[in-house]
């Protein structure tokens, strides 16, 4: 019997590109456009979220509230203990203090420039979750390839680490960005994204979680990509092709409606 279809789920991560008033005007625009050109049936059907850099948190977060905005906050990492002598460190509990629902962590970036490996992401993406808070956890194999097999296994080894120190019962959602991907020109194939994520939902740690587990493509993601996906990929997540909060409104649309 073929399982029911998942909620769907679209954000973005303006990683370290925005200034403090530019996301203050991403979020004053994304919130106004959200309400005018989306019907509150049609968007109450998503969720939406959306993850600027830590100093932006705190106002993003009283901007969200006082739109009564259902937009889910987001952060970009997280420290995996809560509180103690890690200077620089961002802590798990006081993100949630200030509103952040969904925690990324192992994304290709931190892994590459930063050196986080599994364990490392496995220990983030537990404190996300010990805290109230959903880990999106950022998977994807380094080279392109033909072979979605060749991938799934690189992905799997990520995946495992992560599935064995999360609860059980705890949401996760999966980001499967292809490292070749990001900050490319054209996202992968869909092709190539539908074999990989349908292998990485058949995966032993994701099959068997009693909690719900969401995977989401990113990777170039942008308009006119979720519509060639829809039929095996639970949302996207979007890197500069949201920047422009038209080109993010259309694509959430295309979420929705796909
Ligand atoms: O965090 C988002 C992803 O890394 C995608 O970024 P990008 O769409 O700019 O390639």
């Amino acid at each position: 019997m073929a399982s029911p279809p998942r909620r769907r789920l679209i954000g973005l991560s303006t990683k370290m590109y925005f200034s403090l008033k530019r996301t203050h005007d991403y979020t004053s625009d994304l919130l106004a456009a959200l309400k005018e050109s989306i019907p509150a049936d049609q968007l109450s059907q998503v969720d939406v979220f959306f993850i600027p850099d830590f100093i932006a948190i705190v106002p993003t977060a009283q901007q969200l509230q006082a739109a009564n905005s259902a937009v889910w906050l987001g952060a970009q990492d997280a420290h995996w203990e809560d509180q103690g002598a890690f200077t620089g460190e961002v802590s798990p509990s006081v993100l949630r203090e200030a509103g952040v629902r969904i925690v990324e962590v192992g994304h290709a970036e931190r892994r590459r420039i930063f050196g986080e490996d599994d364990g490392i992401t496995a220990r983030k993406a537990a404190a996300a979750a010990r805290n109230g808070m959903v880990p999106l956890v950022c998977v994807g194999e380094k080279t392109e390839s033909d072979d979605a097999g060749i991938a799934v296994d690189e992905v799997r080894v990520q995946v495992d680490a992560v599935m064995a120190a999360v609860p059980d019962e705890a949401e996760v959602v999966l980001a499967y960005e292809p490292v070749w991907a990001i900050g490319a020109s054209q996202p992968a194939g869909e092709k190539h994204i539908l074999r990989v994520v349908q292998g990485l939902n058949a995966l032993g740690s994701v099959r068997k979680r009693k909690g719900p587990t969401r995977v989401v493509y990113g990777g170039s993601a942008g308009p006119g990509l979720f519509d060639r996906l829809k039929t095996g990929v639970d949302g996207l997540f979007l890197g500069r092709f949201g920047h422009d909060v038209e080109q993010f409104i259309r694509t959430v649309k295309e979420v929705i409606v796909s």
